[in-house]
């Protein structure tokens, strides 16, 4: 039986352009502790960890770290603002529908592999109206472990119905390429998302600079990976 070759895509960065919720609610907590906002350029790239490390980044810039019963009350904060404003401003990042549907007819199916907590992706994903393009969504909570952990490179794909020698990992920043190393699958890096070491410095086996050109990547990959 072949089964389907599956593509797993990172979330915050790679399909949705969620800083500009993420970081909203990290100043609506840094705000409450009296501290000042950080700006969403700088924000950005502290994104890709998780919340509870977004928020320890985000204490950092005003020099402040702080004990963990502490951060477990501002994490719950931050996810409970957060989760009530998921989809207040983020959204697919351009040409991503369109890309899906070509590459859904080649045959290809998709995956999430993300180190968001899965049901504020499953969240944002349904209020986006994108939940059912996916077979599975897995997040950082969902196995007990976040990438670059392989296990839940690996178990997502077991969920997906897919295996790891006919899958693609696409994403924006080092916890995915290095999931996708560890697991020994090719990985796709997008340009436009948040990472704080440039992509292109990771060495993605591909890179691409907007959706338009993701099939055409994808194919290449697999042309690369047939050749003799
Ligand atoms: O929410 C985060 O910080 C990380 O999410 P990602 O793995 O989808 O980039
Ligand atoms: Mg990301």
């Amino acid at each position: 039986m072949t089964l389907p070759r599956t593509l797993v895509f990172d979330l915050d960065g790679t399909l949705v352009d969620t800083a500009p919720d993420l970081i909203a609610a990290l100043n609506f907590v840094l705000d409450r502790e009296g501290l000042p906002p950080v700006p969403l350029h700088k924000a950005r790239n502290m994104i890709g960890a998780g919340a509870r490390k977004l928020l320890e980044r985000g204490l950092e810039v005003d020099g402040r770290t702080i004990g963990v019963g502490e951060l477990d009350r501002l994490t719950k904060d931050f996810i409970d603002y957060y989760a009530d404003h998921i989809a207040d401003a983020s959204r697919p990042f351009e040409g991503l529908e369109t890309a899906l549907d070509d590459l859904q007819g080649q045959g290809f199916q998709f995956a999430v592999c993300t180190n968001k907590l899965e049901w504020l992706s499953r969240r944002l994903l349904d209020q986006l109206g994108m939940t059912n393009r996916f077979a599975a969504i897995c997040g950082a909570d969902t196995f007990g472990v976040a990438k670059p952990d392989p296990v839940i490179l690996q178990q997502t794909l077991a969920r997906a119905g897919g295996q790891l020698s006919s899958a693609i990992m696409v994403g924006d920043a080092g916890p995915d390429v290095g999931v996708a190393r560890r697991a020994g699958i090719p990985v796709i890096g997008v340009e436009f998302g948040y990472t704080d070491v440039p992509i292109a410095e990771l060495k993605p086996d591909r890179l691409i600079g907007h959706f338009r050109d993701l099939p055409e990547a994808v194919q290449s990959l697999i042309g690369a990976a047939s050749t003799p």
